[in-house]
């Protein structure tokens, strides 16, 4: 028997808080269709929210999972990341199920988006949490009548107990672009230990990442996969990048890592009335 869960409210703005019957929950906000929150079942907060971060409407949110759409970063003419991640999506359902809870957000175009990016379009957000693991899809299908590229990510940032307690696998082999020294290099090692101010884009990610958290009174292992999504960008800013954000305190870089599902280096072409649909799956192991 599944349940309707009704809208609350969170730091001011609509929200849906999915509780599935095993104790895993996730928050996500109208606003941006962001998720907030999500805790595996006997596990703790895996997102990281700056407590600087503005909620307020119009804005991006710091932290959490920004859904970027239709351009990435000043990649393209219009605002960084594109308009997505400020827009009001609309809820489409909100329930528990037996041993899951679910919910599904939309965002279409309207005069603003086609002010700046001419093209009608349909996004569908799609989260379930379930035990130890929160599965994001994403769809965008082509409502016009003319075709249209774009590019996207689930820019997740996770929260990390220290920096120098975290490492990632599964990236050995890939080409990336490292956006930091602006050129296209390949990972030779394994085990990627992020520094402060890192900033790539990896290649053709077809096999899972593993997040890893290794310290004194931390050990986690979270696996993160994507499909539908042929890049991945791992992005810190380092001391001297995060000072000068504005909304994330000065130290708190050492308190996430960014590792987002993407399509970046070829956009996506949709032509008149085609669909896409991209997955971020990550599972607290
Ligand atoms: O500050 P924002 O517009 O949210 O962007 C935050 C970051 O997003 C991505 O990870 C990019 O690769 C970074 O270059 C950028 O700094």
């Amino acid at each position: 028997m599944s349940k309707p869960i009704p809208l609350s409210r969170h730091q001011g703005l609509d929200a849906i808080k999915l509780e599935s019957p095993d104790g895993a929950s996730a928050t996500v906000l109208l606003h941006g269709g962001h998720v907030l929150s999500w805790v595996p079942a006997g596990g703790v907060e895996q997102f990281y929210v700056s407590p600087d971060s503005a909620f307020a409407l119009g804005q991006p949110v710091r932290g959490g999972v920004p859904v970027i759409f239709p351009q990435f970063s000043a990649r393209g003419p219009l605002q960084r990341h594109g308009f997505a991640r400020s827009k009001p999506w609309q809820l489409v359902m909100a329930e528990q199920g037996a041993d899951d809870a679910l919910a599904v957000l939309r965002l279409t175009d309207d005069a603003a988006t086609r002010m700046v990016w001419p093209h009608a379009f349909e996004l569908e957000l799609s989260l379930r949490v379930s035990g130890r693991s929160l599965q994001i899809e994403l769809a965008c299908e082509n409502k016009g009548e003319q075709a249209f590229d774009f590019s996207t990510a689930l820019h997740s940032y996770f929260a990390i107990n220290d920096l120098d307690e975290a490492s990632v696998q599964g990236l050995a082999g890939l080409h990336y672009w490292d956006a930091v020294a602006a050129v296209e290099k390949q990972q030779r090692v394994e085990l990627l230990l992020p520094t402060g101010d890192l900033d790539r884009i990896y290649h053709q990610v077809k096999e899972p990442l593993l997040l890893r958290e290794q310290g004194i009174s931390t050990e986690r292992r979270l696996q993160i996969q994507h499909q539908g999504f042929d890049d991945a960008v791992v992005w810190n800013p380092g001391a001297e990048k995060c000072a000068a954000l504005a909304d994330v305190p000065d130290a708190d870089y050492r308190k996430f890592l960014c590792i987002e599902a993407a399509t970046i280096e070829h956009p996506i072409r949709l032509q008149a009335g085609e669909s896409w649909v991209g997955r971020q799956d990550l599972t607290l192991l």
